[in-house]
C-alpha cells in the first residue's frame, strides 16, 4: 500500500536519507530522493506531485515548486535560505522552514580554525612541512592574536558566538549587523567602512540577499588593513571573487579563508587556491555528528507536523500561513 504523503528530497550531504525516513514514516510519509547532482529538469520531473520538498543545496527555483501543486512545505535541511525561492513559496502560501541553530558551535569553531591556521602559519608550516622543508624562515611573521581586532560582518547567532571565542584569545571585537543590536554583549556596533578600516581579521556570519551580494567589492578590500584577512564561512555569493583575487594579488589585503564558494564547487585549477596565504575547506564548516543528528530530525520532524496540521517550528515565512 502506497504512503499518504510523498515527500521529495532534492541532495544531501550526508550517506543516507534513514533518519529522515524514519522520522517521516511515523506520519505516513514516504521519501523519494533525487538522483545526486539532479539538474532543474530532473528536480521538476521528481517534484511532481510530491506533498513537500526538502532540500541540502539544490536550487528550488519556480519551476520546481510549480511542479508540485500540492507542496505543504518547504524544508531547508540547513539554515541559509538562498537556494529557495522563499518569495514565490510565500506567493503559493507555502510555508517554508530551516534548523537556524544546529551547528552554532561549529561554525563557530571552524572560523576560528581558519583565523588561527592563518595567523599563526598553521596551514603555511603543514604544507611545508608536507613537502619536506622544515624552516621557520619562510613564513610571514604573525602578529600575537591577542593584541587583533576582529570585526564581525552579521551578529547573530554564528556572529555572536565567534565573539565568545574570540573575546577567550584576548581579542577586540567589533561588529556590524542590520538591527546594529549588540544583543546585550557589549560588543561595539560600527559602519561597515569602519569594520572594513579598523578590523585586522573579518569573519562574515551574514545570510546572501539581494543586498548583501557582492558586499565584499573592490571597493570595500581597497578599505581594508594591507595586513588584514578575511574569513568567509557564510555564502560565497558575499564576496565578489574577481575582487577577492585582484586584492590578494596586489596585496590590499593579506589573506583569505574560505569554507564557501559562488559557484560550489569551486574551479579549484584557478591558481589562486595555490596561493601560499589562501586557505579553503569544501564547505565542512556546519558538520558534526552532533549537528547533522540535530538537523535531520528536526528538519524531517518540522515537515511531518506540517503534513499533519500542526503548529511546527522554524517557518521563515509566517505570511505563507496568513
Ligand atoms: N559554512 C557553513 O557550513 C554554514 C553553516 C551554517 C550557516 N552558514 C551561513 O551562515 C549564515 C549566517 O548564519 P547565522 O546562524 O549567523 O544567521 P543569523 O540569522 O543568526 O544571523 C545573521 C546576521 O546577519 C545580519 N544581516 C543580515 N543582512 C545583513 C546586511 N545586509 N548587512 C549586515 N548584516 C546583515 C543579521 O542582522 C544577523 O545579525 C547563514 O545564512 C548561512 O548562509 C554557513
Ligand atoms: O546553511 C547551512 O546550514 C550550511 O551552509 C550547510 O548547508
Amino acid at each position: 500500500m502506497s504512503a499518504k504523503y510523498r515527500v521529495l528530497i532534492t541532495d544531501r550531504a550526508w550517506p543516507d536519507c534513514e533518519v529522515e525516513k524514519q522520522e517521516l514514516a511515523r506520519v505516513d510519509a514516504e521519501v523519494i530522493e533525487a538522483p545526486p547532482g539532479a539538474d532543474e529538469q530532473t528536480l521538476i520531473e521528481c517534484a511532481t506531485g510530491v506533498d513537500a520538498i526538502a532540500t541540502c543545496w539544490a536550487q528550488v527555483t519556480q519551476s520546481v515548486i510549480e511542479a508540485a501543486p500540492d507542496c505543504k512545505t518547504i524544508a531547508r535541511l540547513g539554515i541559509g535560505l538562498d537556494n529557495i525561492d522563499v518569495k514565490y513559496a510565500t506567493s503559493k502560501k507555502i510555508p517554508v522552514t530551516n534548523v537556524p541553530d544546529y551547528c552554532i558551535p561549529e561554525v563557530a569553531d571552524h572560523a576560528i580554525a581558519l583565523m588561527l591556521a592563518s595567523l599563526r602559519n598553521v596551514a603555511f608550516f603543514h604544507h611545508q612541512t608536507k613537502q619536506g622543508i622544515y624552516d621557520l624562515s619562510a613564513a610571514p611573521m604573525p602578529r600575537r592574536v591577542g593584541t587583533l581586532t576582529l570585526g564581525l560582518f552579521g551578529f547573530g547567532l554564528t556572529g555572536q558566538a565567534v565573539a565568545e571565542r574570540a573575546r577567550a584569545f584576548g581579542m577586540q571585537v567589533i561588529a556590524t549587523n542590520s538591527s546594529g543590536n549588540d544583543y546585550g554583549t557589549g560588543t561595539s556596533m560600527v559602519s561597515f567602512d569602519e569594520l572594513l578600516e579598523q578590523s585586522d581579521v573579518i569573519s562574515i556570519h551574514a545570510p546572501l540577499t539581494e543586498a548583501t551580494q557582492h558586499q565584499f567589492d573592490a571597493a570595500a578590500f581597497e578599505k581594508m588593513k594591507p595586513t588584514s584577512l578575511i574569513i568567509n564561512t557564510s555564502r560565497g555569493g558575499l564576496i565578489d571573487f574577481d575582487a577577492l583575487k585582484s586584492a590578494i594579488q596586489n596585496q590590499s589585503i593579506a589573506g583569505a579563508a574560505l569554507d564557501v564558494f559562488d559557484p560550489e564547487p569551486p574551479d579549484l585549477s584557478d591558481p589562486f587556491f595555490q596561493h601560499e596565504r589562501v586557505i579553503a575547506t569544501p564547505h565542512a564548516a556546519f558538520i558534526s555528528s552532533e549537528s547533522l543528528d540535530e538537523l535531520r530530525a528536526q528538519a524531517a520532524r518540522q515537515v511531518a507536523d506540517v503534513l499533519v496540521g500542526k503548529d511546527t517550528m522554524n517557518i521563515v515565512n509566517p505570511e505563507a500561513l496568513a
